[in-house]
């Protein structure tokens, strides 16, 4: 069996080398050439799987994207062909929601307020952004769900859009990026609603760069330099617009669901479908793929104040360091070379290939001992110890 996987795709090696040979590819420009003798293709986000790219295969018997999204998979021609094919929903939900609630937490320290106290809202409360509300929940942060597509047969409260841009000091976005329909979410954000934004607000992007037209988020900030922005999607990935970063608070190469917990999920979930399609007992585990933090216990003498709560989540996962690259590869540091035979000439595509550090809150152990109410750290994520 020949299994052809994106080359940033995570221990592809000990979950599918015994079921046949494996090529890794760079993904953002495989040819049907290089696709035509594949019986399995395990892409990621920025690989578009289509009728052109299938144009010359005649056997492939699964398709599979360890990703959330999947608006880059043509699911209608793959049903056409009969062929298989999963994505990994959830894979990296807990990455995204950590990866936001910790850039809050960064803004807030930046700008001298408080996360708590603030009101965020959460535009798509599917897997990721659910992740984010239970992080902020766990934490005592208020939340505003709007989702019109699932509120009928969902327990929690809605609100409307406009509800939501009124009231939250805080908004993250956590849509599929889709074009058709009454509430497709391509420039969801568009110049107008932008400049409806309420004073001072926070607006995060961690879904996909065209929720929000890039463009119209440059002029409107050029007006509104109160609003602040995280921006981890780009429009025009690996292409984003370049005047725009300086606008930026936070900004990353589309890497918010990029912890190692979250990949390898991604790959696991692929690896236990595609045994089922082939009727084989999948027997590996996936937590035994992960390496160990560098450190796996912290002590709290007191419980943490909000400074604290950054301060461990930096100890897991410093978001400043991605932003930090980012400015410095896009911006400022030529001796950053371009992936050879990529389209990306400005390191987007190399950022994410290197991007390897990140774990999740569940990496680090707490010791809490005859301390109370510390429920809600683990609610966080975090682990403990004994527990
Ligand atoms: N930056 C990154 O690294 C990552 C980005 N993503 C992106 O985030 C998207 C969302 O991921 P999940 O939450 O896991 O997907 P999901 O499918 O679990 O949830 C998405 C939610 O958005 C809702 N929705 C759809 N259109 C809407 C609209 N117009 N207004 C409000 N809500 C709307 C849906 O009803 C659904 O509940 C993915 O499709 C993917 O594009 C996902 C993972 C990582
Ligand atoms: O899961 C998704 O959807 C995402 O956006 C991924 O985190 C993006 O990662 P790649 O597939 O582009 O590596």
């Amino acid at each position: 069996m020949k299994i052809l996987a994106d080359e940033n795709m995570p221990y592809v090696e000990q979950l599918f080398g015994d079921l046949g040979t494996i090529e890794a590819v760079n993904g953002r420009t495989l040819t049907p050439q290089q696709i035509k003798d594949a019986d399995v293709l395990l892409v990621r986000s920025v690989t578009k799987v289509d009728q052109a790219l299938l144009s010359l295969n005649t056997g492939l018997k699964f398709v599979g994207s360890a990703t959330i999204g999947t608006d880059h998979i043509d699911q209608n021609y793959l049903a056409s062909k009969g062929i298989p094919f999963t994505n990994a929903p959830g894979c990296n939900a807990t990455a995204v929601g950590e990866f936001a609630f910790i850039a809050m937490l960064e803004l807030a320290k930046r700008f001298g307020t408080k996360l708590k106290g603030k009101v965020v809202g959460i535009v798509g409360a599917g897997n990721t952004g659910s992740a984010v509300a239970k992080c902020l929940e766990a934490y005592g942060v208020e939340v505003l769900l709007n989702d019109p597509l699932i509120e009928a047969d969902d327990p929690r409260e809605f609100v409307s859009l406009e509800e939501l841009i009124a009231r939250a000091n805080v908004i993250s976005l956590h849509v599929p990026l889709t074009k058709d329909g009454a509430h497709k979410t391509w420039y969801l954000f568009d110049e107008q609603r932008l400049q409806s934004l309420m004073p001072d607000v926070w607006l995060l992007n961690c879904c996909r760069g065209e929720v929000i037209d890039n463009r119209a988020l440059i002029k409107v900030k050029r007006r509104r330099p109160d609003i602040k922005l995280v921006l981890d999607v780009w429009e025009g990935e690996p292409d984003p617009m370049l005047e725009l970063v300086p606008y930026v608070e936070l900004a990353t190469p589309h890497i918010a669901g990029y912890s190692l917990e979250g990949k390898a999920r991604g790959t696991y979930m692929l690896y236990q479908k595609l045994m089922a399609v082939l009727g084989l007992d999948a027997d590996k585990s996936m937590t035994s793929l992960l390496p160990a933090l560098w450190s796996q216990q912290v002590s709290l003498d007191e419980l943490p104040s909000e400074k604290a709560l950054l301060q461990l989540s930096r100890f897991v996962y410093d978001l400043r360091d991605d932003d930090e690259l980012f400015r410095q590869t896009m911006l400022d540091d030529s001796s950053i070379k371009p992936l050879e035979n990529s389209a990306n000439n400005n390191g987007f595509d190399l950022m994410r290939k290197n991007h390897k550090h990140r774990r999740e809150f569940s990496a680090l152990k707490l010791a809490t001992a005859g301390q109370s109410d510390v429920d809600w750290l683990f609610k966080l994520g975090f682990s403990g110890v004994g527990r």
